[in-house]
C-alpha cells in the first residue's frame, strides 16, 4: 500500500478526533477497546526490548537513543523510517488492514524494539512470561500534562483537550487516553524490581544524558566507544531532534499532526508547567497530588 493511500485511510472519520470506550476501567480509543483481545494476547519474545511510558514522558526521545545504540551510532541508519515505523506501538491500531502496531510487530524480525502506554496491569502478560527488556521512563505530572495538553491540542487522532482549566481536571481525573498518569508511574514502580525493567525519569535524561545513556547501555549490555556515545548525545539531543523529520512526527499530513498549532517537539524542557499553571491551580493540584501519591516511594523533580 502506498504511503499515500495510507494516510487517506488515517483521515477517514473514525480515527480523528476518535471515539473514546473503557478497557477495565482506563480510557482507550474505541479502536483500541474493539481489538483489546488481540492486545492482550500479543506474543512478546525474550529477545523484545519494549519502551514503556506514559504518553509526553519522552518516549520518542529515548526511542532515538535507543536505535542509535543498536546502530552503533550510525546516523544513516536511524534515518531508514520514522521513530513510529521503526519501532511499532503495539496497541495502536491504524486503519490500513497489517498496519496496526500489532501487524507491523508480528512482522518485524528479532529482535524487536517496541512501544507501548499501557499500563503495568495491562500489559500483555506474554512480556512477563517472556522476560524480555522494558525501559519505562516517567515524567513528573505537571510537565506530562502541559506536554499532554498541547498534543491533543494538535494531534487529531487523540480526543480534544477542551480548554486548559478543563484540561487540568481531566487529567487530574486520569480521563485521558492510557487512564491516570498517578496510577500509571506508580504501577510500573511497584513492580520495576520484580522484572526486567529500567525505570529511568525525564529530568534525569535531561540533566545528564550521558549518565542516563550509560544506564541503557548497561541494561542493554552494549559497550560502545566514547566517541559514539558523544554522537548518541548529539543525535538525541532536543535541537537535533526537532530538525530531524524521521524522529519529529512531521511527516505526518497536518489533517493528523497540525505543527503550526503546537509543535510534536515542543520545548523539552522540565518545569515549563511554570508557564501554565495559575498560583490557584498549582495549589489544588499539589494537595491532590499528595492525596494520589501518598504511600509511595516514587519521587520527582519538577524543575532541574
Ligand atoms: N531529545 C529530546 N530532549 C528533550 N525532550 C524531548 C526530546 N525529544 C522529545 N522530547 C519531548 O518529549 C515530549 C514528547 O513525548 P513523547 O515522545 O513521549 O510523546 S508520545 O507519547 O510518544 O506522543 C515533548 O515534550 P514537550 O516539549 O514538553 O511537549 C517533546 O518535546
Amino acid at each position: 500500500m502506498s504511503l499515500e493511500k495510507m494516510k487517506d485511510l488515517c483521515l477517514e472519520e473514525k480515527y480523528l478526533q476518535p471515539e473514546t470506550k473503557e478497557v477495565n476501567g482506563v480510557l482507550m480509543t474505541k479502536i483500541i477497546s474493539d481489538n483489546w483481545d488481540k492486545i492482550w494476547n500479543f506474543q512478546a519474545k525474550p529477545d523484545d526490548l519494549l519502551i514503556a511510558t506514559y504518553a509526553k514522558a519522552g518516549t520518542t526521545w529515548t526511542q532515538e537513543i535507543v536505535d542509535m545504540i543498536q546502530n552503533d551510532g550510525d546516523v544513516q541508519k536511524c534515518q531508514r523510517a520514522n521513530t513510529f515505523d521503526r519501532h511499532p506501538f503495539i496497541e495502536w491500531t491504524l486503519p490500513p488492514p497489517g498496519h496496526s502496531g500489532l501487524d507491523l510487530a508480528s512482522k518485524m524480525p528479532s529482535p524487536r524494539t517496541l512501544k507501548t502506554h499501557l499500563p503495568v496491569q495491562m500489559l500483555p502478560p506474554s512480556f512477563w512470561k517472556e522476560n524480555s527488556k522494558i525501559i519505562y521512563v516517567a515524567r513528573n505530572a505537571k510537565d506530562c500534562l502541559v506536554s499532554y495538553y498541547h498534543f491533543s491540542r494538535m494531534n487529531k487522532m487523540v480526543p480534544d483537550p477542551g480548554t486548559w482549566e478543563e484540561y487540568v481536571e481531566t487529567f487530574k481525573a486520569g480521563k485521558v487516553l492510557w487512564g491516570s498518569w498517578y496510577d500509571h508511574v506508580k504501577g510500573w514502580w511497584d513492580v520495576k524490581d520484580q522484572h526486567h525493567i529500567l525505570y529511568l525519569f525525564y529530568e534525569d535524561m535531561k540533566e545528564d544524558p550521558r549518565r542516563e545513556i550509560q544506564k541503557i547501555l548497561k541494561f542493554l549490555e552494549k559497550d560502545i566507544p566514547e566517541e559514539v556515545l558523544d554522537k548518541i548525545i548529539y543525535h538525541t539531543s532536543f535541537d537535533v531532534m526537532k530538525q530531524n523529520p524521521m524522529a519529529n512526527y512531521t511527516t505526518l499530513p497536518t489533517s493528523i499532526m497540525d505543527h503550526s498549532i503546537s509543535p510534536f517537539m515542543r520545548k523539552g524542557m522540565p518545569g515549563d508547567w511554570k508557564n501554565h499553571f495559575t498560583v490557584a491551580q498549582n495549589e489544588e493540584f499539589d494537595k491532590d497530588y499528595q492525596k494520589k501519591m501518598a504511600g509511595s516511594t516514587l519521587i520527582f523533580r519538577t524543575e532541574i
